[in-house]
Order: structure tokens, then sequence, then C-alpha cells
């Protein structure tokens, strides 16, 4: 399925957060959104995922709106895992998994042995399945990542949307999990700070910055020196790695002037 942003806006605190974003995952791709903290990628991806009404514009799946979809229609092609997500603690791990099933689940059908078997492959791709009786209170923070994960594997997406779903997995987590989904196929739009992993993953990337989309394209065309400056303010070096794919190096920031002062203030005091 085809994900679409056509001249979305979004206003808030006076002034606009989403500032006329057009972008479209093609079905199949797996895209990237990157840029600094409060470029508006949590904005613009909760518009697409049907969480926020735009002010302006429209969001689309295969032409239709994404807004005007009744829910349930939406939830059975789309999942979202936000950066935030709230489970009840009164849920097991497999119980909070097994929501994901509720969009397929008929007034009237009961739970089957394919939604039982969706569910036990959705915790162990995500490597949880011994956890599965575990009560949610008792995880820790990427095992919840994970589950939230799971939930939305187990509703079995056409379109997979994802806020950064690596912020709290270790690094084998965090590798795991982005195989994982470029792996089981469809469309994928997720947001991720982390460059390294854009560029390992990604067909292509989107940059936001100030609320705009100010690049998209394959990795190795987008992640330039240049552009990792003049959005992220920071050093980095790229070369080409395996494939193709952009290897990049960031140098660690210039001492300021405070730190030039204060540098200076020691060595006075220790000689
Ligand atoms: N309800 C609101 N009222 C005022 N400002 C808001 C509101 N919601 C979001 N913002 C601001 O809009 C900007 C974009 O926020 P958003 O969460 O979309 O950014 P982001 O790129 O996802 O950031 P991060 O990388 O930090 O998660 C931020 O500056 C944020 O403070």
């Amino acid at each position: 399925m085809r994900l679409a942003a056509n001249s979305l806006r979004y206003r808030a605190g006076g002034r606009l957060i989403a500032d006329g974003v057009s972008l479209e995952v093609q079905p199949g791709e797996f895209l990237a959104l990157v840029g600094p903290n409060g470029s508006g990628k949590t904005t613009l991806i909760a518009m697409l995922a049907g969480l926020k009404r735009p002010h302006g514009g429209a969001a689309t799946l295969d032409g239709r709106s994404v807004a005007r979809m009744p829910r349930r229609d939406l939830a059975r092609v789309l999942a979202l895992v936000e950066q935030q997500a709230e489970t009840s603690e009164r849920l097991t791990a497999r119980q909070a998994v097994e929501l994901g099933r509720t969009p397929h689940l008929g007034t009237l059908s009961t739970w089957s042995e394919r939604d039982e078997a969706v569910v036990t492959q959705a915790l162990e791709s995500v490597g949880m399945a011994s956890f599965a009786e575990r009560p949610w209170h008792s995880l820790s923070g990427g095992e919840r990542q994970r589950l939230h994960i799971a939930r939305a594997l187990a509703q079995e997406p056409r379109v997979l949307v994802l806020d950064e779903p690596t912020n709290h997995l270790d690094i084998e987590h965090q590798l795991g999990l982005l195989a994982l989904v470029r792996r089981r196929g469809g469309t994928v739009l997720a947001a991720l700070h982390d460059l390294h992993h854009a560029a390992l993953f990604a067909d292509r990337i989107a940059v936001m910055q100030g609320g705009r989309l100010v690049a998209v394209g394959p990795p190795s065309e987008v992640l330039t020196p240049e552009l990792i400056r003049a959005v992220f303010r920071v050093e980095a070096s790229v070369e080409a790695g395996p494939g193709g794919r952009p290897v990049l190096r960031f140098a660690p920031p210039a001492p300021t002037a405070a730190d030039r002062h204060r540098r200076g203030s020691e060595e006075r005091a220790a000689s």
C-alpha cells in the first residue's frame, strides 16, 4: 500500500509544526524519517497514522483519506508503534500482544487457532516467547518496546509506522528489529534518530527540519557531510560502504569558549 502526505499542515502553540509536508512511501518501501529534536517527525507520523487530524492537506492510503477511514478498517492495514506507548499494567506480555488481533476479530467470531499462532509467531520474532506469562509491570523498558512491536506485527499490517522503535533497545535488538522489519516486507515508515540505522536499512531517507521536509532520496544521496552539518549541526565524514550504503563517522564538537576557559582555569590550578 502507498502511504502519502499531501501538503500536510499542523498548527500548535501558535506556529506551524508541520508546514506543507508532501511525501510518498511506496508499496514495499522502507522509508526512514530523520531530523533533529522537535523537527516535526512525530507530528507527521501522527497525521499519517490517523492519530492527529491535519489542519491542512491530507494523509492518504492508496488514495483514501486516512482521517476519514473507519478506525477498524485503518487498523486492519496500518499498525503504529508510538514513541511513548502505554499498556495496561495488569496485562501479561502475551495479552499485550493479543491486543494486536482486535481489528481482525468480528463481533461474532471467536478467538481462533490462527489468532493464537499469529501471536506466538509475533512473540517469537522479537525474542519474547519466554516472557509470555510475565506481568507487564515486571518488564524492562526494552522488553516492553519489543512487545509493542510484537503487538504491531500481530496486527498483520500492510503498512508499519514506527516512531523511534529502537530507542530502548540494546545494539543486538536494535539491529535485529530493523532487520526483521526489513525482511518482513510491506510498507514501512520509521522515524529514526540513529543516522547509521537509516543508512543501513532504509531504501530512502526523508529529512525534516523546522516542520518542513528538506531532503528525500536514497541514503547515499541524502547523507552528505553538507546536509548533516546544515540540519544536525555536526561534522561528519561519509564513505561508501558495502552495497554503496554510506558509512558515517562523526567528529566531536569543537571546544566552546566556556570549555577553553574551564580548561585554562584547571591547568592554572594544577600548576
Ligand atoms: N501541543 C503542542 N503545543 C505546542 N507545541 C507543540 C505541541 N506539540 C508539539 N509541539 C512542538 O512541535 C515541534 C515538533 O514536535 P514533534 O514531536 O513532532 O518533533 P520530533 O521531530 O518528533 O521530535 P523528537 O525527535 O524530539 O521526538 C516541537 O518543537 C514540539 O515542542
